[in-house]
């Protein structure tokens, strides 16, 4: 059947244009004339709603009250000569000064903001000029309005946004160039506040932006995760493309988390923290430690000796929480041997083509809480460094579903093994840090100017060669330390798994083995272990060490 044509003027494309530009008009000036009308009838829209939110607001037994002294000024009006005349000329005004355009564009920048432009832009210019360039953007007396070509102040006239333009031959590829350009801005536009710069190189372009605050009101909870995923805390929303329904003070909200994989495809199995004291580190390792006992078993061995990690200790799924050295050195002397074991296991499984058994899979997980601390008591004990136990577990973890955590004080750091080093390729740093100690722990700078001012939980993540991004830690409080909030107690205690092993009972491997150098081998554990005295790894456990022990 022979196609219609459309009619001329929808293929007439000067006609089209034309029509377009007559409807254009014919809104913009419909848009003149109404303005009035359409702002009075705004105004008239937001009083209606303010007056409805305070209607609302009034409590039940004062409404009355409300809606009689109104009625009565209503009526007084009524009544007085001219009073409705004056109340709707009243009433329009009060609508017309309600409903005005307050996001209406202000003209260009105000003198003060002008005068503050101009002095970044001076102050850039010994970074962004070359003797010889015949038309300098940068240059003494120059005009800033050639190199910004977008800003924007807050309320208090402040500089919160800025874009600029820079010359080709500034070496904005090296990480030295940048630090200096990033550190005028941060000077120049008000120290306090974290800013982000984000690099075009191709367009010779630098975006500076105010970051708001990361929230500190998410506290410990179930979070929709896939298998395998650990929410280390929460960042940015531009760094991520995800985000996770997450309970936030009252409400539902869609937040931005920071994700390690880990497991045998994970490129970066194990985590190392770095913190000043008192910014988080023990935190972290709990929320981690809670996230992990919803599908695999958890070892913690706290350094720190303070009991932070009591709340774990008989509960479902945790192996034993270790803080005394020789517990630690037996605790680990185990680890080393599972992991040993699942190679090996998955290893024959794999070679008689049979699938990894199932004892190998179920994730391990070893939580090391300041272990140069327990370095330092075992060389005053003429012992080995437990950190040498956790080279096993580092090295060859991954395949074998062993996860390991390491949190250590940044002034302590230099005391960590190697293999800790050189097998954390998940990395954090907590609390207040230049840009060189982020740089010295997490491998590269953060895009951000880091404050001296930080809540504790706030830090930034790195895993592997991945970007630097801002992290706030969940707030997972001890439930044991009385001066944990109600709320956060309740969050902590209800993401813990039920106990199996009364309190007094959930002993340790110290008592399994008492020196680490008699530590049992590995089939005397078990047996300790399954003979039910004192236990290494809690009653419930057993059933499930047992496969690994035996
Ligand atoms: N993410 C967080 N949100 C809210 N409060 C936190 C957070 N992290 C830590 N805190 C609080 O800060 C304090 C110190 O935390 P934590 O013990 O975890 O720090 P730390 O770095 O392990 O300290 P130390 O080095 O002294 O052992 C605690 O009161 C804790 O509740």
């Amino acid at each position: 059947m022979a196609r219609r044509p459309l009619p001329r003027i929808l293929t007439d494309s000067a006609s089209l244009a034309r029509s377009r530009e007559i409807a254009r008009t014919a809104a913009d000036s419909a848009s003149d004339v109404f303005h009035p009308l359409i702002t009075i009838s705004r105004g008239l829209g937001r009083l209606a709603a303010a007056g409805r939110q305070r209607w609302d607001a009034t409590p039940k037994d004062r409404r009355g009250p409300l809606f009689f002294s109104v009625a009565a000024c209503a009526l007084a009006v009524a009544v007085v000569p001219y009073g409705p005349l004056l109340a709707a000329i009243s009433m329009m005004g009060a609508a017309a000064w309600a409903g005005r355009d307050r996001n209406a564009a202000k003209s260009g920048p105000g003198e003060a903001q002008k005068e503050r432009l101009q002095g970044l832009y001076e102050a850039l210019v010994p970074y962004f000029s070359a003797d010889g360039d015949p038309s300098p953007l940068y240059s003494h007396g120059g005009d800033w309005e050639q190199a910004f070509t977008e800003y924007g102040f807050d309320e208090s006239g402040r500089l919160e946004r800025l874009q600029l333009k820079y010359p080709a031959y500034f070496t904005d590829g090296e990480d030295q160039s940048r630090d200096r350009i990033e550190q005028v801005l941060h000077a120049k536009s008000g120290r306090g506040r974290e800013y982000h710069f984000a690099w075009d190189e191709a367009a010779n372009q630098l975006v500076l932006s105010v970051l708001g605050a990361l929230p500190t009101d998410i506290a410990a909870q179930r979070f929709v995760t896939s298998p395998g995923e650990t929410v280390l805390g929460f960042t940015d929303p531009d760094s991520v493309h995800r985000t996770l329904p997450v309970l936030q003070g009252e409400e539902t909200q869609d937040a931005p988390p920071v994700l390690w994989r880990t497991g045998q495809r994970s490129t970066e199995p194990h985590l190392l923290v770095l913190g000043q004291p008192g910014t988080g580190g023990t935190t972290l390792l709990r929320s981690i430690a809670l996230q992990a006992l919803a599908e695999g078993d958890v070892l913690v061995i706290d350094g720190t000796g303070t009991g932070e990690f009591a709340c774990l200790a008989g509960r479902s799924g945790v192996l034993g929480v270790e803080s005394g050295l020789a517990g630690a050195l037996a605790t680990l002397e185990w680890a080393a041997h599972e992991t040993e074991r699942r190679l090996i296991s998955a290893n024959r499984a794999r070679q008689a083509g049979r699938s990894a058994p199932e004892d190998t899979r179920r994730p391990l997980w070893i939580i090391v809480d300041r272990p140069t601390t327990l370095a330092h008591l075992a060389a005053a004990e003429g012992r080995d460094d437990p950190q040498l136990l956790l080279q096993m577990p580092l090295r060859h973890g991954g395949a074998a579903n062993v996860t390991v955590v390491v949190a250590e004080r940044c002034e302590t750091a230099e005391l960590l093994a190697d293999a800790v080093r050189a097998h954390t390729r998940a990395r954090v740093v907590l609390g207040p840090a230049t840009a060189d100690e982020v740089r010295s722990v997490l491998g590269a700078p953060p895009h951000t100017t880091p404050t001296a001012d930080v809540p504790p939980g706030r830090g930034y993540a790195r895993l592997g060669t991945g970007p630097v991004l801002r992290l706030q830690v969940p707030a997972t409080p001890d439930p044991f330390d009385e001066e944990t909030c109600e709320a956060d107690r309740l969050a902590v205690m209800a993401l813990l798994p039920e106990r199996t092993v009364p309190l007094a009972a959930s002993t340790s491997f110290a008592k399994a083995a008492p020196a680490a150098d008699e530590a049992a081998p590995l089939g005397a554990q078990a047996a300790t272990a399954q003979g039910g005295e004192s236990v290494a790894v809690n009653g419930s456990e057993a059933a499930h060490v047992e496969g690994p022990l035996s």
